[in-house]
């Protein structure tokens, strides 16, 4: 807020003036740096500091810094300026009505935030109903604690080394949209842009998050890749996946803002590794060096995005709120069920495509379709879950466990 306190005599009547004034305005944040802001603080700043024959006084601002601080109260209420936390039956409410807001996490549980984002999506009015087709624009932010994103169709072995996730105290999880394998702390945030499958276009959301963040560093040479990611230079800040189902789409990205990229290391596998081949259906990673992006937190992330999208899709009679989600709201049954499945074996190790895997000195060979072994060179195995035999390893000495895990 920009109005302070500062000086000469504020009539009861100004104040009435003032909130009938800013009525009849459109609905943004004084404060924002926007030309209509711009005019209505100066004529805020000329209101409180000047007497009623229009000549600048300058004393008791202490007697009026009640009746500012009440005036910038009824003013956030009357606007929704304030982020309001949601109630799980308030949330069940709001995603099923056509609209728009944005909704900022406020948990960092990864398997509860992808549960969220799930939940919005699906309960997103469809774009096939005309009426609602480009009104359903949702932007939701969360921030997830140390773990390895994976996308729906990739091979878990294949991605990453499950011995040093485990080790580091990294959770593994298998996103719903496609894609590569990311991973996330508290330094990377993650956004996600839903909206009609007909609105969908791949760049779309990036190109705006680039022009924000160019607004705040201009020289800073933050560009567009060709594969869509954004990039720093020649390194990676962004990974994006999609989703598009049910006259819907949604566009995920991760921003690393300040990420411990030392931490990043020895988690993903490289696309080779001596000594195994995988054949697989699966999506294949690209593996891309990547750095941090200049800004100071993921808050201040957020609150760019957020006042870049209610400048771009906010309206004179519509103000876009901004909603905050805690982990209350995983009471609700739909975000419950999802939480178990994305914790569930059955999704992580078993869902992906089929794969091959041959390791070239031991002579071996492995097929593995849903989760169950269904060819192999070791006879005793066909049959079983994969899974089952890489928590058996040691009992085959003759393979590297280390190349698998
Ligand atoms: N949090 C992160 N943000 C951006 N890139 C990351 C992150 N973590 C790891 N990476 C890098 O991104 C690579 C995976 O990128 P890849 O492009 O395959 O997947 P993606 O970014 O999820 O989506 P897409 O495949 O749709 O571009 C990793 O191998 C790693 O080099």
């Amino acid at each position: 807020m920009l109005i302070a306190p500062q000086r000469g005599p504020l009539k009861g009547h100004l104040v009435r003036y003032g909130l009938r004034w800013i009525r009849s305005q459109v609905p943004f944040k004084l404060g924002d740096d926007s030309s209509k802001f711009t005019e209505l603080n100066e004529m805020y700043t000329d209101m409180f500091s000047q007497n009623t024959s229009g000549k600048t006084v300058a004393t008791q601002s202490e007697n009026y810094k009640d009746m500012i601080d009440e005036l910038n109260k009824e003013t956030d209420q009357l606007f929704n300026f304030q982020s309001h936390k949601l109630h799980p039956k308030e949330l069940e409410e709001i995603v099923k009505k056509p609209g728009r807001f944005i909704i900022q996490s406020l948990s960092k549980n990864p398997y509860y935030n992808l549960a969220l984002e799930n939940y919005v999506f699906n309960n997103t009015p469809s774009g096939h109903d005309k009426h609602n087709k480009f009104g359903n624009q949702r932007l939701l932010f969360y921030v997830n604690k140390d773990c390895v994103v994976i996308g729906k169709n990739q091979t878990v072995w294949k991605e990453v080394y499950l011995t040093s996730l485990a080790k580091r105290g990294y959770e593994l999880l298998r996103r719903l949209s496609g894609g590569g394998t990311v991973v996330h702390d508290l330094g990377n945030v993650n956004y996600s842009f839903i909206t009609s499958r007909d609105e969908f276009e791949r760049d779309f959301f990036n190109k705006l998050i680039v022009q924000w963040l160019t607004r705040v560093k201009p020289e800073g040479p933050l560009a567009l890749s060709q594969r869509g990611d954004i990039v720093l230079g020649d390194k990676k800040v962004s990974g994006s996946a999609f989703k598009i189902a049910r006259g819907k789409s949604y566009h995920h990205g991760t921003m690393l803002i300040n990420s411990n990229l030392d931490q990043f290391q020895g988690l993903l596998k490289p696309s080779n590794i001596a000594g195994i081949t995988w054949k697989c259906n699966s999506v294949d990673s690209v593996r891309s060096n990547v750095t941090n992006v200049f800004l100071n937190s993921t808050q201040e992330f957020m609150d760019i995005c957020s006042s870049g999208f209610k400048q771009h899709y906010g309206t004179a009679d519509r103000n876009i709120p901004i909603l905050l989600c805690d982990e209350e709201i995983s009471e609700i049954d739909e975000i419950q069920d999802e939480i178990s499945r994305l914790k569930s074996d059955k999704w992580k190790y078993l869902a992906g495509p089929k794969f091959c895997l041959s390791l070239a000195n031991e002579n071996c060979s492995i097929t593995v379709e849903k989760g169950i072994i269904t060819e192999s060179s070791i006879p005793s195995i066909v049959g079983s879950s994969f899974l089952d035999f890489t928590k058996d390893l040691d009992s085959f000495q003759f393979i590297d466990r280390n190349l698998i895990l």
